[in-house]
């Protein structure tokens, strides 16, 4: 299975191909509207968001609901499209040079791409832009609903924004209430202490970053292989989560704190249950040993870094003048963590089902779905 998307910020559309899909997988467009539309929430995010209202048109390989196995093609419409049609035509354009961005912006990709593809700024930020995870969001939430038929959970927490913590719980009233909030923080004094933060981080021309942490719940043991370095699972994941826009590092289980710790504190002990199988005295692992799940709950955290277009602008060098000057200003969001952990569950959806379909046979549903209750038996042992 692959997926590949192409759109640039600005232009007419986002559009997504997924290949390899089974046949007979629920597809609801609902479900994809509402993660778009939880993607574009949180009280840092700027003036964008406010025009968009992002929905998905699935163009091909679903009929009645349901995957026919041919390729699925996806697109994302961008609204803001009618006020960039003239800077954004692909046509021969005389008024082009007028309209170059030559200030390029510390902490994007806008100087390195300059350089990288010997081109103006706007052709590099356009593509480096977060805009493309809405369609990862729509294309890692088609294989969600899957999951979820599966019995597969995932769920995220933001734990951190700019420094401020949020109480963290593993109850049940918690967690819905972490799902059920647009911030997903679940503790109403961090909640407030963190809208201060923003606002005067908005105040001072600044920016937020943060900490994430998402969950995949009822997994079987045995997914991603000890055999090779890349189908290790948690390489994986790590990958996919670090292809997410300003996330600068990834972590399992206990994560950094395992370097400072003997390892009978690091470790999770094996334990056996007649009837249920082999199970682990605690997580601190992550539910990952040796690049496979191993049956508990997967658990990583990762970090946001601040968004770094700032209102009060750092100094860049001009691309032709070479002078010191501040960098370019583009409209901005003051902190889009919330909506990074709506990225992060579904790049995690991906990496998850497609170990799920190289495990299984997975030419359609039905022939996954018995394969996998079949396998969970076994490890009932
Ligand atoms: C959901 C989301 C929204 C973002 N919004 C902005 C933004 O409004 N302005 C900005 O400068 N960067 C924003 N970023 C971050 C940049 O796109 C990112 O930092 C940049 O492309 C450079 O890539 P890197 O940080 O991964 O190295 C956003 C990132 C995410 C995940
Ligand atoms: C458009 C989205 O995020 C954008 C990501 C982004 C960036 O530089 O990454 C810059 C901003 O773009 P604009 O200048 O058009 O406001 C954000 O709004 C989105 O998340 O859908």
């Amino acid at each position: 299975m692959r997926f590949l998307t192409a759109g640039e910020s600005h232009g007419q559309k986002l559009v997504g191909i997924i290949e390899g899909l089974p046949s007979g997988m629920k597809v609801s467009k609902e479900i994809v509207d509402h993660a778009l539309k939880k993607r574009q929430q949180g009280p840092g995010r700027g003036g964008r968001m406010a025009i968009e209202q992002d929905q998905v048109n699935i163009i091909s390989g679903v009929r009645g609901g349901l995957t026919t196995g041919a390729p699925l093609a996806l697109e994302i419409l961008n609204r803001d499209w009618e006020n960039w049609e003239r800077i954004m035509t692909w046509e021969a354009d005389a008024d082009l040079e007028s309209r170059k961005v030559m200030t390029p912006r510390p902490g994007h990709a806008d100087l390195t791409g300059a350089l990288k593809y010997r081109t103006e700024v706007r052709n590099i930020l356009e593509r480096a832009s977060a805009r493309e995870t809405a369609m990862r969001v729509a294309i890692g939430n088609i294989l969600r609903q899957s999951l979820t038929d599966l019995g597969v959970e995932i769920r995220g927490r933001v734990t951190a924004v700019g420094g401020v913590h949020a109480k963290l719980a593993e109850d049940h009233e918690y967690w819905q209430r972490v799902q059920q909030s647009e911030w997903s923080v679940g503790d109403p004094d961090a909640e407030r202490r963190m809208g201060e933060l923003l606002q005067e981080s908005r105040e001072q021309g600044e920016s937020l970053g943060g900490l994430l942490e998402v969950q995949v719940l009822h997994l079987p043991a045995g997914l991603g292989s000890h055999v090779q370095w890349d189908r290790k699972l948690d390489g994986r994941l790590a990958q996919a989560i670090l292809s997410v826009q300003a996330i600068k590092g990834v972590s399992f289980g206990i994560g950094f704190d395992a370097g400072e710790k003997m390892g009978s504190l690091v470790h999770d002990s094996i334990e056996y249950s007649p009837g249920q199988g082999f199970c682990r005295s605690s997580n601190r692992a992550g539910g990952i040993e040796g690049g496979m799940s191993n049956g508990e709950t997967i658990v990583l955290q990762a970090v946001m870094k601040p968004i770094p277009t700032l209102y009060k602008p750092l100094n860049t060098v001009h691309l032709e003048t070479k002078e010191i000057v501040k960098a370019s200003v583009e409209r901005s969001d003051v902190c889009a963590v919330p909506a990074a952990l709506v990225v992060l569950e579904h790049v995690v959806a991906w990496v998850i089902a497609e170990a799920v379909l190289e495990k299984f046979p997975a030419d359609s549903f039905s022939e996954l779905e018995t394969a996998w209750q079949a396998y969970k038996e076994y490890l009932k042992l």
